[in-house]
């Protein structure tokens, strides 16, 4: 896809989940998943892994969110495969959000912008997972050229691993944690938006709860489902009246019905009508 979408990111998002429910699953070839499907551990049963995935889920779930690392264990056959991923998967009329957790200084993350959310870039994906450990200010680039170009950015807030909270929970110099300072950045960035902006929080499921303001006026991107050991009445727990702009994504579990097509898209619609039951 080389033209740029005709409306922001967070519109685009809060339409298809409207129409498709809110669940987003991830597509993260793993080494042991694609052994369980019978698959050599190659570029070759990579993109049949994914493709069957593909095939099973863009057509009806909202979002998918595929893990770059995955396909960059393969080189650059793996990285043609990511690149086919997420054609065919917006061609199937679903968002892609690209796991790539960048972050860099601001020169650099210009050049991560320019990789995947400018719609020329073979890598164009609708919205990107972004570190902002360098500072929330770092991510400047990667938000305005969202902005431009109708895409969005997922930051890393409260993220589902049990390192995080010990990280996360430290006071800046102003006294706010560094979780609510990423979170304020991300609210200031969606000030004004319609719907829902289109600069989102990774809040996991896994958290327990928080004392956080969630209210960003954008999406929550809620990883930790199922594998991690987060459900759905974690997330009405954590999220209260914020449910609402909750992206639930879940991997491994629904992977893992693999490799039928119909298994596959049977686990999907189970998770999603869970989670869009918490609506
Ligand atoms: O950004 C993410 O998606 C993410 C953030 C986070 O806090 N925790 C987390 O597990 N993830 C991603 O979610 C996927 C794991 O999902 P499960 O297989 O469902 O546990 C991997 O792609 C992780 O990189």
């Amino acid at each position: 896809m080389t033209t740029r979408p005709d409306a922001p990111f967070g519109a685009r998002l809060r339409a298809a989940m409207s129409a498709r429910g809110p669940l987003c699953p991830g597509i993260d070839p793993h080494a042991s998943l694609l052994a369980a499907w019978g698959l050599p551990d190659t570029a070759d049963g990579c993109e049949r892994f994914a493709m069957t995935a593909v095939e099973a889920l863009a057509p009806v779930v909202s979002s998918i969110k595929p893990q770059s690392a995955f396909f960059e264990r393969h080189g650059s056959r793996g990285v043609a495969v990511l690149e086919k991923v997420i054609a065919a998967s917006r061609e199937s009329g679903c968002l892609v959000i690209l796991d790539v957790k960048r972050g860099d200084i601001g020169t650099t993350a210009q050049a991560y912008a320019d990789a995947y959310l400018d719609p020329t870039s073979p890598l164009a994906s609708d919205a990107i997972t972004a570190s902002p450990y360098l500072g929330f200010g770092s991510l400047a680039p990667m938000i305005e050229t969202a902005a431009r170009h109708n895409a969005g950015v997922f930051a890393l807030a409260l993220t589902s691993n049990p390192e995080a909270p010990r990280f996360q929970h430290a006071r800046t110099a102003d006294g706010s944690t560094i979780a609510g300072e990423v979170l304020a950045g991300l609210r200031a960035a969606n000030e004004g938006a319609e719907s829902l902006g289109s600069f989102g929080a990774v809040v996991g499921a896994t958290i327990g709860s928080t004392e956080e303001n969630l209210d960003i006026n954008g999406p929550l991107l809620v990883p930790g489902i199922g594998a991690q050991g987060g459900t759905a009445d974690d997330v009405r727990r954590i999220f209260g009246a914020a449910v609402r702009n909750v992206v639930p994504t879940s991997t491994r579990e629904i992977l893992g019905a693999g490799p039928s097509v119909q298994a596959l898209r049977e686990a999907a619609a189970r998770a999603n009508d869970e989670f869009a039951a918490l609506l």
